[in-house]
């Protein structure tokens, strides 16, 4: 890690790194060789081209039978929306209209028209829709019978059932927690014993296992992670054992591995990249807030839960307190509100708000195997050299590259500095809210419509 963290890509190195990953690749992988044409340039257009042609396939002409067309709808409306581009006004009103056929009568999202409504599409439903944003497509979500539906998944045990009858997880907690905070509907019975389950989950590597007893994964720590801010529990997880697991998943190749002793793939730039965003926003989050990080000394400072709950209504963008999506207080009283944060792990110096913060990963060596291996010049991202394209591995390699741009800078409000983007400037995307990975701006978009209706 020491002699990644110390390279510097220029564009008179550029020869030398694809040498690097192109020869990791016929070493270990046996991939053809290498290619002279690769480059570093993000290719929009291509993907561009290839993203709305899957998008035209859901229309009415769609007829094979799938459970997974919200997912395709966000999969691609997502990395459409990071490449800053747009659809256009038809395609737009059709994939509105086809995502309301979705949505089942007494609430939540099924795969297609007419089936069973299931936590995992609900929350791809509602992300497309907030990433087209505008009237149409946010008032179209029956935000009433949702919540319904929501409660409907919740198992008294504290976590969320996928559909009714379905399995309990780490990712219906995640997906049901963040539809509802993100639809401002999510209060304390919701709230109720998740923190305890996720809890549960969290293995003696330091990741998080999809159920108790089960594996860590980059996809579930993702998951655990992000729901444990949004209901204000965070500090209850070993953080400092997480953040040890997830940086050691971080492969030679650039690439990171949802697990140990399995192979890197360009989707887990986001789930694990994403991990590393939270912890880097929590981080400056409580540093803002002159929470003590390993002192011991008390600085007065109030509690984490304290801040959050005050905080729940009136903060903004990534500069908000990261958990500010849900009403806390009764739960309160399950843990210790006086608890420190162990973060010392992720950067002893910046106790200072907008301190500059160095990423705890090689951030231009997972720009690097997107671009390179990840990203097919005809457009389309996968998981690695010789496999297929897909459009959940765009969504989510993308997801990753934009975590890698912008979680890093000294000031987030200005764009990010040309150091931080691999290759030319115009591979810079959108930023992302990293709790529900949607553009920062349709963020917005949608928590100012869900506060004020
Ligand atoms: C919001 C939401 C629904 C998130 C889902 C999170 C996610 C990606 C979970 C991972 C699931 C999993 C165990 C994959 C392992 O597949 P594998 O064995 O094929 O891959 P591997 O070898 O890389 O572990
Ligand atoms: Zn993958």
């Amino acid at each position: 890690m020491e002699s990644f963290s110390s390279l510097t890509v220029t564009q008179r190195d550029q020869i030398l790194v694809e040498q690097q990953v192109f020869n990791i690749y016929e070493t270990f992988y046996d991939m053809p060789p290498r290619s002279k044409s690769l480059k570093l340039e993000l290719q929009r257009e291509n993907h561009l081209g290839y993203l709305t042609e899957g998008l035209k396939q859901l229309g009415p002409a769609f007829c094979v039978l799938d459970a997974n067309r919200p997912w395709i709808c966000y999969w691609i409306l997502h990395s459409i929306a990071l490449m800053d581009e747009f659809i256009d006004p038809e395609l737009e009103d059709n994939t509105i209209d086809f995502l309301s056929r979705c949505q089942d009568p007494n609430g939540g999202y099924g795969g297609g028209p007419g089936q069973m409504p299931h936590l995992a599409t609900t929350y791809a439903a509602v992300n497309s829709l907030v990433t087209l944003g505008g009237d149409k497509a946010l008032s179209s979500i029956n935000r009433e019978k949702l919540y319904t539906f929501l409660w409907q998944m919740k198992d008294p045990s504290g976590g969320f059932r996928m559909h009714d009858g379905g399995e309990i997880d780490v990712r219906a907690c995640y997906t049901a927690i963040s539809v509802a905070s993100l639809l401002n509907i999510l209060d304390d019975d919701l709230v109720q014993n998740v923190g305890n389950y996720i809890l549960s989950c969290q293995t003696y590597e330091g990741g998080i296992a999809g159920e108790p007893g089960s594996e860590a994964h980059g996809g579930y720590t993702f998951c655990g992670l992000a729901t444990m801010i949004l209901i204000n529990e965070v500090d209850r997880l070993d953080l400092s054992s997480l953040i040890d697991w997830v940086v050691f998943r971080q492969g030679v190749e650039g690439g990171f591995q949802g697990r140990t002793n399995k192979l890197v793939d360009g989707c887990y730039s986001f789930w694990q990249g994403g991990v590393l965003a939270l912890l880097k926003r929590l981080h400056s989050t409580k540093g803002e807030k002159s929470i003590p990080l390993d002192d011991g000394e008390d600085s007065g400072a109030e509690s984490p839960q304290s801040t959050a709950s005050s905080d729940a209504t009136g903060e903004e963008g990534l500069n908000e307190d990261l958990s500010q999506g849900g009403s806390h207080s009764e739960h309160g009283d399950q843990h210790d509100a006086s608890c420190r944060v162990n973060v010392d792990n992720i950067d002893h110096n910046s106790s200072k708000m907008h301190a500059k913060v160095e990423p705890p990963f090689n951030s231009l060596a997972l720009q690097q195997y997107i671009l390179l291996c990840s990203q097919e010049p005809n457009g389309g991202l996968r998981d690695k050299p010789g496999k297929s394209r897909d459009h959940y591995h765009t969504c989510y390699c993308l997801s990753g590259l934009s975590v890698c741009q912008h979680s890093w800078s000294e000031d987030e409000d200005s764009p990010p500095s040309p150091s931080a983007v691999l290759g030319p400037y115009s591979n810079l995307l959108e930023p992302i809210h990293p709790l529900y990975n949607v553009v920062l701006d349709r963020y917005h978009e949608a928590h100012e419509f869900f506060t004020r209706s």
